[in-house]
């Protein structure tokens, strides 16, 4: 391996644990085994007297205990199969079952197909999982928030050695979780907020001043630009730590330019490896070294990030600082390295890929929607924020702005129900027979899988599905199944009860868990977004200041919507393959030149 210092024996070392644990692995060594001590057996029969007789006790007790969970395991399917039989959905023969289908390119539209094809429930199989479909509001949240579920580890598995090991996001749902989990939550609570605020404002100041720089006439691809800004603002606001991604984009062949790359294109380098199951150890090809060294530099800025935490005087109650008071359940000590640095990294990557691309996406549909950004523009102008021929300087960003942007919230929200960020969404495995809404049934064993693109998108969910339209937010509790409006109407509700509850997108809809929902792009149940907060602020507050002083234009070598739509692509996250090539025009010049 050629020497490098983003290249580390011990992450290989990691890599080579990880796929230990893989199920593949261990399902292949059982059944390799089972097969052994089964044709010793039949050996051992044929000429007893050559037979080892510890060794024939020792495989007599293997392949009974073998042959016992096999049985299990092939009856606790066919149970499944049974209780499911009623239930549409494609059949194949294939051992693998419908693979496929979550490796695409657009597994999210795939799904949503289906479920335009099947209904609200439909199952189908991946190799021995009967994986249950959910778009029925009202039984998916029955689901997502029942104890007898658990994140289907397997999947997640494969984030664990890019993220130095498991952690919140990737962990099962028990006490270590609930422990990391209690312990950083208060850091995303509404009075953090408010400082969360300031460094939004600072690392968008400074994102508005590039973009002013190269001019309207050069094509900049603003994905990566907002990829730059959510890192720089997690890293201020969570960690107080200049990352410096926006400012290493005057500076391209710095190290920090360097190392702000490595993280960007590190979740590249996973979904590579997720699809060639053992790319990690072809280090003969050059692509594999980059990407070693890759997924190197993520880490090295991961532990640097834990350095910084230890020397640095923490702000009380950022999440840097709670996790470093957070206690191990079981050892009752203080989280060791080795435990937070997967935090951190979680931390890190769950929020900047997701918040990123929904910033893109929000520009490239007002970008397709002029009538839609001349009403973000005028409620921006209403509130002194857009820079004017006779107001240059439009006045700064408050907090208490936030609020009064109900339109731009709108925006946010549409943009979220049509581009969810983790499109595919939210798949449990049942450990106990689960009745669900409707008296549907889901066996112990199955596997349920919400897809929030679908969710957000089917005909029988929502009216003009593949429209964008931001006005469909300002009817309370849109979010729900069977609107406020509705239950108004029909006398279920109250009006006053309906507005307390109605969810403007930086509110906590947590409160109202009476009404299913229709529409959940931060998921739901206890393993939804802890980082939510944060992420609404960061999008309408970095949307109002770059549409406060620009309007964005898609570039010709898009393709148009046409081109974006076809470049969508689901990567670990729904984003845009090749980024999102836009130009920044200044309203000021437009406005002179009107
Ligand atoms: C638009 C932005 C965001 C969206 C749409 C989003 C969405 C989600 C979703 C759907 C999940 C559940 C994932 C699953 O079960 O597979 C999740 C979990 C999580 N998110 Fe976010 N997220 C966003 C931003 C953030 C930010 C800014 C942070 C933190 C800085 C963050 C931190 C996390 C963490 C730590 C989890 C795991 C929580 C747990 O399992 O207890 N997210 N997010």
């Amino acid at each position: 391996m050629k020497r490098n210092r983003h290249v580390r024996l011990d992450d290989v070392v990691q890599q080579i644990e990880w796929h230990k644990g893989d199920v593949p692995v261990w399902g292949a060594l059982f059944v390799i085994g089972l097969c052994a001590a089964t044709a010793f057996l039949v050996n051992a029969a044929v000429s007893p007297k050559t037979a080892n007789p510890l060794l024939v006790v020792l495989c007599s007790i293997y392949a009974s205990l073998g042959a016992v969970t096999a049985i299990r395991e092939v009856r606790s399917f066919r149970r499944q199969a049974r209780m499911l039989a009623g239930l549409p959905g494609p059949q194949t023969r294939h051992v693998l079952g419908f693979t496929d289908i979550l490796t695409s390119k657009e597994p999210h539209r795939l799904l949503l197909d289906m479920a335009e094809r099947y209904g609200p429930i439909f199952s189908f199989r991946v190799i021995h999982l009967h994986l249950v479909c959910i778009t029925d509001p009202a039984v998916a949240m029955d689901m997502l928030k029942s104890p007898y579920v658990d994140k289907v580890r397997f999947l997640y598995s494969f984030l664990d050695p890019f993220l130095m090991g498991t952690n919140m996001l990737t962990g099962h749902t028990d006490k270590h979780w609930k422990a990391v989990r209690k312990g950083v939550a208060p850091a995303f609570s509404a009075q953090h907020m408010r400082s969360a605020l300031h460094s939004v404002v600072e690392c968008c100041g400074a994102l508005a001043r590039y973009m002013e720089v190269q001019g309207p006439r050069k094509a900049m691809d603003v994905d990566e630009l907002l990829l730059r800004e959510s890192m720089d603002v997690i890293g201020r606001f969570g960690f107080q730590k200049d990352m410096g991604a926006i400012a290493s984009l005057w500076r391209p062949e710095s190290e920090a330019n360097h190392n702000v790359r490595a993280l960007l294109e590190s979740t590249e380098e996973v979904v590579a490896r997720t699809k060639t199951f053992m790319r990690w150890w072809q280090l003969w090809r050059p692509d594999v070294v980059a990407g070693w060294v890759t997924l190197g530099r993520f880490k090295n800025i991961i532990r640097d990030l834990l350095e910084h935490m230890k020397s640095t005087k923490l702000e009380p109650g950022t999440f840097a600082d709670l996790l470093m008071k957070t206690k191990d359940p079981r050892t009752k000590q203080l989280l060791s390295d080795k435990q937070l640095l997967p935090e951190i990294a979680a931390l890190f990557f769950a929020g900047i890929d997701t918040t990123g691309h929904t910033g893109s996406f929000c520009l490239f549909l007002l970008s397709q929607h002029p009538e839609v950004e001349a009403k973000v523009v005028q409620e921006l102008q209403r509130l002194g924020l857009c820079a004017s021929v006779q107001r240059p300087e439009p006045r700064q960003l408050a907090y208490a702005d936030l609020a009064e942007l109900a339109y731009l919230q709108a925006v946010v929200k549409e943009t979220l129900r049509m581009f969810p960020p983790v499109a595919i969404g939210q798949a449990r495995l049942v450990s106990a027979d689960l009745k669900l809404a409707g008296g549907f049934c889901l066996p112990a064993g199955a596997a349920a899988l919400v897809p929030h693109h679908a969710m957000h998108s089917t005909s029988f969910n929502w009216d003009k599905p593949n429209e964008f339209l931001p006005e469909r937010w300002l009817v309370p509790g849109a979010e729900y199944a069977v609107s406020k409006k509705q239950q108004m109407a029909n006398g279920d509700i109250s009006a006053d009860d309906a507005h307390a509850s109605s969810a403007a997108l930086l509110e906590d809809t947590e409160g109202d868990n009476r009404q299913p929902k229709r529409y959940i792009p931060f998921a739901e149940g206890p393993r939804n977004c802890v980082g939510q907060s944060l992420a609404k602020v960061s999008l309408v507050a970095t949307l109002a200041v770059l549409l406060s002083q620009f309007s964005f234009k898609l570039a010709d070598d898009m393709g148009g919507a046409e081109g974006v739509r076809r470049a969508e692509r689901y990567a670990l996250v729904n984003g845009i393959a090749g980024g999102l090539r836009m130009h920044a025009i200044p309203r000021l010049a437009q406005q002179k030149e009107e």
